[in-house]
């Protein structure tokens, strides 16, 4: 249960931790198939992709390696900046290597392509993206995606990893922030 403090700040669940775990189950199967024999790398995107990155990186069968990057667009508001700045680096060096970069969200896609951009200087065998939500409506750049898990309507989305002004990340469904909270 949550507390009614934050049962007022959300206006819906759009996914819950179930159906989120099912899809994250279906995507690692994809994933097998295609990546079989590999030596794969997963990315995981810091903050938001950290319980992404948990439930995909413990349903893969794959051996892999798990590495972090950390950047930041969004600071304390709802509106990308635009501006996306490394604050951790890989520890990984990734010639040669099949990266798969874990990602909670694409909305405006400019973290992701310009992470893209970044990480495929590096030498990389491959690179692709694997998703668990997409808002198609707020796309300002086009990314190629190689994995979604769900496509979602343009608002706000908080739990399961989103945040809002770093509140909330810790919610075990996904929900709608109800406007109040930030307007
Ligand atoms: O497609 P975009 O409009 O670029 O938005 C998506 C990005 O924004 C969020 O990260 P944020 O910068 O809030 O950092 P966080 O993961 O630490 O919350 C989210 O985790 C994605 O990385
Ligand atoms: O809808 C969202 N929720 C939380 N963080 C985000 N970062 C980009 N879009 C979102
Ligand atoms: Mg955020």
């Amino acid at each position: 249960m949550l507390s009614s403090d934050i049962a007022d700040d959300l206006t819906s669940v759009l996914y819950t931790e179930a159906e989120i775990h099912a899809r994250i189950a279906q995507l690692a199967r994809s994933i097998e198939a295609d990546y079989e024999g590999e030596d794969l790398l997963l990315v995981g995107v810091l903050k938001g992709a950290v319980m992404v990155m948990a439930d995909l990186a413990r349903e893969l069968t794959l051996p892999l390696n798990m590495d972090w990057m950390a950047v930041s667009s969004y600071g304390a508001g709802t509106q990308s900046s635009g501006v996306v700045r490394i604050l951790k680096d890989l520890d990984s060096d990734l010639s040669g290597r099949k990266v798969l970069i874990v990602e909670d969200i694409i909305d405006s896609g400019l973290t992701l392509s310009w992470l893209l951009g970044n990480l495929r200087t590096r030498g990389a065998a491959s690179v692709e993206i694997c998703a668990l939500f997409r808002k198609p409506e707020a796309a300002k750049v086009e990314v190629d995606v190689r994995y979604v898990g769900f496509e979602i309507p343009n608002d706000f989305v908080v739990g399961y990893g989103l945040d809002y002004a770093e509140r909330y990340r810790n919610l075990r469904d996904v929900a709608v922030l109800a406007p109040h909270v930030y307007s």
